[in-house]
């Protein structure tokens, strides 16, 4: 297992080149971060009795909605709390929504949801994080960091930005963090290691240039 770490930059050229030049979809890739995401979970000691997947528009939101279903179609009890407008989610993210609507996925809006759970998935903001977080995003991070529940984070504990480790007015403290493709430099400072605890690298189909060059 490769224990580099990679910065925004790194990860956001990385996925365009998967996406744009060698042409594995962006829902493959999505998918492919769920199922990494929802193992680790069913891996792990949680109480699965009451789960809510906390969820905002971009592709990290979508990475949530696409575990919801997946928890759900395996016949677990799961709710979504989504923040923002969707009618301006990512493609990928609206397809999610479509998805866990055929699935009958409740949305709720109810904050004392997220405090009464028993796992919390964080999806709200992955590497695309880029300002300082306030509003109903920072209630339901503060929720989230209110409840019992455990928290596990995809991608980044939301609110930590992923170079620097720097809390960007508040962040979720999370159990586990599922990180995609390789670790992300901002999650080995002190701050970081504090808010992603234990950090599972998944494999999701991207790799640094090297590693192309490597295999072709
Ligand atoms: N693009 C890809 O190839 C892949 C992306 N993946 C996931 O997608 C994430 C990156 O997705 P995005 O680039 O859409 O970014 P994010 O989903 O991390 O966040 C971007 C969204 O948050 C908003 N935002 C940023 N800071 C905010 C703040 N302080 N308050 C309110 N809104 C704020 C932005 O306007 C944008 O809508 C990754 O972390 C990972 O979880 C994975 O699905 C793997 C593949
Ligand atoms: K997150």
């Amino acid at each position: 297992m490769m224990s580099k770490a990679i910065t925004i930059a790194e990860a956001q050229r990385y996925d365009a080149h998967t996406i744009n030049e060698i042409g594995i979809p962006a829902l493959v890739l999505m998918e492919r971060a769920a199922l990494a995401t929802f193992n680790n979970i069913l891996n792990d000691d949680f109480d699965l009795s009451r789960i809510v997947v906390v969820a905002a528009t971009g592709n990290n939101g979508g990475d949530g909605i696409a575990v919801a279903r997946l928890l759900k179609v395996r016949g677990l009890n799961v709710e979504i709390y989504l923040l923002g407008d969707p009618d301006s989610a990512t493609p990928q993210t609206k397809q999610q929504l479509k998805i866990a609507d055929y699935y009958s996925i409740p949305r709720i809006t109810d904050l004392n949801r997220i405090v009464n759970a028993t796992l919390i998935v964080d999806a709200i903001f992955g590497v695309g994080l880029s300002r300082l977080i306030t509003g109903k995003f920072a209630d339901a991070i503060n929720a989230i960091n209110a409840a019992d529940a455990k928290t596990v984070a995809i991608d980044v504990p939301s609110g930590i930005n992923a170079d620097t480790g720097d809390v960007l007015g508040v962040a979720v403290v999370a159990d586990s963090t599922t990180t995609m493709a390789y670790n992300k430099v901002g999650l080995l400072t002190t701050s970081g290691k504090q808010h992603s605890g234990t950090i599972h690298v998944a494999d999701i189909g991207i790799y640094a240039q090297d590693r192309l060059e490597h295999a072709r």
